[in-house]
């Protein structure tokens, strides 16, 4: 049975830390999908008590972007959860989250929360990092799971909590994609007819970028970006590679392991992805 919490009844709920064992909390906007059961079941095999918490956070959204449209499944999310043994569902209403909209926040300061997704959606990760620390403060899970899909989010959520000492491990999720290569996301539910197989450009173009690689840098890029080409009904917002330790782009002459990063509109739909690349 899997327990609805909001964001008051998770305190008592959440308090006897003998009884619960380690928890580990698997934070998502819900629309369930194979990628959020895998992140849970990594949960599940690492910690005694699971909590999966479902919250469409108002504050990491554009004000143009999908927050009214975005899928709200909750009664066939909370079926998903009850039949992976999820132990609490944690869906704080946005009243409970912000009741004045919030005074306090945490800034995903310096480069690395300002470049790719944080140039396209300014003051996103800001969003990301206040609702996160909100959620670990709320739950206070030994162990916090997030997906390698959002890479960048990834990275900064590890930065925070390392240098804001939150007392918890993150674990990382490998990136869960469709048999064809396209990458799991809530927003695939969006695409319809053609936009289904131009989607595959985003993770083909990376697929090139890394077969590239030992040509360098240039070359992958321009690998990738031959792909964008074949894919009309698609738009590149950014093809980039990073270094793995920094999150910062690699020059020109980089060897060594990077990771490279896209995010594209299909139609109305905007996707991201990330892959591995040595450039040797
Ligand atoms: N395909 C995937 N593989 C691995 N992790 C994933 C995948 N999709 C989502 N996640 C992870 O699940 C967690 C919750 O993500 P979220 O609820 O935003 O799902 P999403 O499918 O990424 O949705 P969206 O379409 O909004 O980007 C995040 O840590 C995210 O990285
Ligand atoms: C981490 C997260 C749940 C914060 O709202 C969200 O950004 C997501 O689903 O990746
Ligand atoms: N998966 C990241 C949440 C977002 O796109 O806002």
């Amino acid at each position: 049975m899997t327990e609805v919490l909001n964001a008051t009844t998770a305190r008592p709920a959440l308090a006897n830390r003998n009884a619960l064992g380690k928890v580990a909390l698997v934070p998502t906007m819900g629309a369930l999908h194979d990628g959020h059961l895998a992140l849970i079941e990594l949960a599940k095999r690492s910690a005694d008590t699971v909590v999966v918490s479902i919250f469409v956070n108002p504050l990491q959204f554009g004000p143009d972007e999908d927050y009214e449209r975005y899928p709200r499944p909750f009664d066939r999310d909370l079926a998903l959860l009850e039949q992976a043994g999820v132990d609490y569902c944690l869906h704080p209403s946005v009243e409970e989250m912000y009741p004045n909209w919030p005074a306090t926040t945490v800034i995903g300061a310096g480069e690395a929360g300002r470049i790719l997704e944080g140039e396209f959606r300014p003051g996103h990760f800001d969003g990301v990092l206040t609702v996160v620390a909100k959620l670990f403060n709320i739950v206070r899970p030994d162990i916090a799971v997030f997906g390698e899909k959002d890479a960048q989010q990834l990275a900064l959520i590890q930065r925070m909590v390392r240098e804001l000492h939150f007392p918890l491990e993150i674990l990382p999720h490998p990136i869960v994609r469709e048999a064809d290569g396209l990458a799991r996301s809530s927003r695939n539910a969006y695409l319809e007819g053609d936009d289904r197989n131009q989607a595959l450009a985003l993770s083909r173009a990376l697929r090139a970028a890394a077969d590239a690689a030992l040509d360098g840098v240039a070359a992958s890029r321009t690998a990738a970006v031959n792909v964008y080409e074949t894919a009309p009904l698609v738009t590149m917002d950014y093809l980039a590679f990073v270094d793995r330790a920094t999150f910062l782009p690699v020059a020109d002459d980089f060897r060594g392991d990077a990771l490279a990063l896209t995010a594209a509109r299909v139609g109305s739909t905007r996707l991201i992805d990330n892959l591995a690349v040595t450039f040797a």
